[in-house]
């Protein structure tokens, strides 16, 4: 056992007290220590247990109610009532905790394969040489070295050993936005020196030694579990849910009052109240959603994109604006320098031998270094960087958009500066005039489609220490060209042909950006610079150039108090903020670790076809929702209407409670198969979006319907066939019930095409109808046998409701539910 090291020690306290060193542990130690402490994962990550999904399944509004209710037949000694009630409970709790279970065993397999991995410096033997490799981050240890860069989670607590232009983010645990600098050195006060897990680095490099893994950590300590936003999905089912359980709960007592002033009953008509409010109720939505679902994202997972939260893949579905980075999104991100000039356009190879100096000692003295591909592209098309000596170095920061380097050069302190045009002009001393004109060739550099970077210097007394550097003289710009992904023209077509708004949101220059976009096909409406954004240009915009990373979420969040459902879609450490405000956060294979974090989707491929795969699967699964609801509500409300409205007009109640449950138990396992149903190819042309509104005028509409049939049955029963006495009654109605649901699943969908489940469901539903009266268990459901001319008066009402239903239809536009067209940008 290791003991745990306090804030206050010094490094080599700390090493001491968790017996490691800067080399590491040896890989039989780290076995060990795996063993003592455990997989280096936080409680609340794991998967709930078969108990636990159980208990939060009994949570859910609509069984609480079903649970009151079953209470209130029990009350009153109403005990096939309370029996059935319970029955559907555990029926729907068992369905829905087992579809969760397996659902979120095949995400987590999924969710494996994009999991975390970290570099790790460990031994073979003692006495051999430490060797650095990449592990899952669940097989860290305490006392493990480990090597952290931009865009790297923090995987455990740790201590910092060494440090280069470190910056964190550090929100989750304290609440800070902004990224806070991070330094090595011993400090008897102050927790400069640590790390907790659940922080990610924003910019620069570290070694530093793990202190806590797993339930250790200050993260397991503090939270309990992580706080999400509500998703549009989430909202969504709650609008429905909440209204649905408002009626459920005013129905017993209005049926109760107008049975006691029109019939003169009391309490004897509590269970029929109760069985009607039963049958409002769809109990089997959680089931319907989560397998759903569960099934598109299985679906998808053959497309190589992996969903990582289940309801994300109704809200990519709903996606009507998608904003995406450029830079290895759109682009290859290889990049190749074409060139290099001075302040006055004109060639000079010196400015990229000062890029290049800047490039090697930010890549050499950052420890651990960090890999840029610009800096990578440009030392590779320099040869001499003369005999600059490095002394100081900030990486690359996309908030401050440059990166320094503090040289020797010929008995010469040089700070050499390089980053985006703007931010490298700022720092220089020049005049308005220069700088317009300076400005002006990066202009023409980057309308011919490259990337531009401005290169300066400074030169600096010996004891000068990097900070941020003014007072530059500017060498000149250097120009990069990166090729489109060849991809991403075609992705881009098929997003927008299914009604989706793009929006580039990027840190370069706008020309540059703009150029890329119209290679790729894009209609370019309007190009804006973040920092001149308003309401009316953000709607325009299809490029918004000039971003630092806040830009983008501040984007993101205007766009969805706008009304808009945003995805955002992007790979790099300046896209994590607004990854984790958009409504869903979609990154490519490849993406830096925080911002796979974030992601809701992660494509397997760098293929950005992939994402339309995850739109049309999202709003297939999204269809059949939508279908299953509009359909078991408006059966429900359907007759519900009519079982109030004849239990007033009859001398004895239309049906008995038992039947009445059983009915609605035999429509819930019918309705299951929806949620493997074929979606209508309608739907995938516009943004899907499950609409409270929508779907509650729907259910109106064909629930009248509905009661009209279940009236007409009533009359027909009565008044044609003349059948004599309750149970005749009952049993014609329990069949026209059984006829006219199977009827309405078959036709009140929006395509035609019946699926092998579905047809399956129907069959079994109107078999049950016809035989359950004719069978040994007619008696236990109190239904008797009828007459011939019963059986065909039933069928042919079940006929003239289809046909009203092809009627009214037919009429209906099934796109209503769909969003408002958006202007096309292509
Ligand atoms: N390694 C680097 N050194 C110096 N400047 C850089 C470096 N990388 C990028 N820049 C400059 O900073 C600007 C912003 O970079 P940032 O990484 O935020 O966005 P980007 O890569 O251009 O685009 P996107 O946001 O589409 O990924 C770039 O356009 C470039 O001018």
């Amino acid at each position: 056992m290791v003991w745990a090291p306090e804030a206050g020690d010094t490094q080599l306290q700390t090493l001491r007290l968790l017996e490691t060193g800067p080399r590491g542990l040896t890989e039989t130690q780290a076995g060990t220590r795996l063993l003592e402490y455990g997989e280096n994962t936080i409680p609340f990550q794991r998967p709930a247990s078969w108990p636990r999904r159980l208990a939060r399944s009994l949570r859910d509004p609509f069984t609480m109610v079903l649970l009151a209710l079953g209470l209130v037949s029990a009350v009153i000694a109403s005990w096939a009532t309370a029996g059935l009630i319970v029955v559907l409970v555990v029926a729907s709790c068992l369905l829905r905790s087992n579809g969760e279970y397996w659902a979120d065993r095949s995400t987590l397999a999924l969710r494996k394969l994009v999991a975390a991995t970290v570099t790790v410096r460990r031994r073979t033997s003692e006495d051999s040489e430490p060797r650095e490799r990449e592990i899952p981050i669940d097989q860290l240890v305490p006392g493990d070295v480990i090597k952290l860069g931009s865009g790297d989670l923090v995987p455990a607590d740790v201590r910092l050993l060494r440090a280069s232009g470190l910056t964190v983010h550090q929100a989750p645990l304290t609440g800070e936005s902004a990224p806070v600098p991070k330094l090595a050195r011993d400090l008897p006060n102050g927790e400069d020196h640590l790390l907790w897990q659940g922080s990610s680095v924003a910019s620069g490099s570290a070694l530093a030694v793990v202190t806590a893994t797993g339930a250790g950590t200050l993260f397991a300590g503090a939270y309990q579990a992580p706080v999400r936003r509500l998703s549009a999905f989430d909202r969504s089912v709650n609008g429905i849910s909440w209204i649905l359980i408002r009626v459920m709960l005013i129905i017993p007592p209005v049926a109760l009052v107008a049975n006691a002033v029109l019939r003169g009953m009391g309490l004897e008509a509590l269970p029929f109240a109760v069985a009607v409010a039963v049958g409002l109720t769809p109990e089997m939505l959680p089931v319907v959603v989560t397998t759903a679902l569960a099934r598109g994202s299985a679906l998808l997972a053959r497309h190589g994109v992996i969903v990582k939260r289940l309801p994300s893949l109704h809200d990519v579905g709903a996606i009507d604006v998608l904003c995406m980075d450029k830079t290895g999104t759109l682009t290859q991100d290889r990049p190749v320098v074409s060139g290099s000039v001075g302040p006055d356009g004109r060639a000079d190879p010196e400015v990229l031998r000062w890029a290049a100096v800047n490039s090697f000692w930010t890549l050499h003295l950052t420890d651990p270094p960090t890999p840029d591909p610009l800096d990578e592209a440009i030392l590779e098309s320099v040869l001499d960087l003369g005999d600059a000596e490095g002394l100081d170095a900030t990486p690359f920061d996309p908030s401050r958009r440059v990166s320094c380097a503090l040289v020797e050069e010929s008995g010469r302190h040089v700070v050499v500066v390089k980053g985006a045009v703007e931010a490298v002009l700022e720092r220089c001393a020049m005049s308005r005039q220069e700088r317009l004109r300076a400005g002006e060739v990066a202009e023409a550099l980057a309308e011919a489609g490259a990337r531009v970077l401005a290169v300066a210097v400074a030169e600096r007394h010996a004891l000068h220490r990097l900070g941020e550097e003014r007072e530059l003289e500017l060498t000149g710009f250097v120009t990069v060209v990166d090729e489109p992904s060849p991809e991403a023209a075609h992705a881009l077509t098929m997003l927008a042909r299914r009604g989706i708004r793009l929006k580039v949101l990027t840190g370069d220059h706008p020309a540059t950006a703009a150029r890329a976009c119209r290679e790729l096909g894009l209609r370019v409406e309007a190009v804006v610079d973040a920092s001149a954004l308003t309401p009316q240009s953000l709607d325009r915009a299809t490029v918004i150039a000039r971003c630092t990373p806040e830009d983008k979420a501040r984007v993101v969040t205007a766009l969805r108090e706008a009304g808009h459902t945003v995805g955002f879609l992007g790979d790099g450490v300046n896209d994590r903020p607004a990854m984790s405000v958009a409504d869903v956060g979609i990154c490519p294979k490849g993406a830096v670790d925080v911002t796979r974090e974030a992601a809701d989707i992660v494509l397997a491929a760098k293929d950005l076809t992939a994402v339309d795969h995850a739109v049309v699967f999202g709003r297939r699964s999204t269809g059949n929702i939508i279908t299953y609801l509009r359909i078991a509500l408006s059966s429900n409300v359907g007759n519900v209407i009519a079982m109030l409205a004849a239990g007033l007009a009859l001398p004895f109640l239309p049906m008995l409670p038992v039947q009445v449950l059983v009915q609605n138990l035999c429509f819930d396992a019918a309705q299951l198969a929806f949620a493997f149903d074929r979606a209508d190819p309608a739907v995938l042309r516009r943004p899907l979006l499950l609409r409270p509104r929508g779907i509650l005028r729907f259910i109106l509409g064909f629930g009248a319907l509905n009661a009209v049939a279940d009236l007409v049955t009533f009359a027909v029963l009565t008044q044609v066939v003349g059948v004599a006495g309750e149970s005749a009654f009952h049993t014609g109605w329990f069949i026209e019930n059984m006829l006219t649901q199977a009827v309405i699943m078959l036709l009140l969908r929006p395509t035609t095409g019946v699926s092998r489940p579905l047809g399956l469901a129907t069959g079994a539903l109107a078999a049950v109808g016809l035989l359950l009266p004719l069978s040994p268990l007619a008696g236990t459901f109190g239904l008797v046998a009828l007459p011939a001319a019963g059986y065909l008066w039933l069928l042919l009402v079940a006929i003239a409701y289809g046909g009203a239903l092809l009627v009214l239809s037919r009429r209906r536009d099934w796109s209503r539910d769909r969003r408002r067209p958006s202007a096309p940008c292509r």
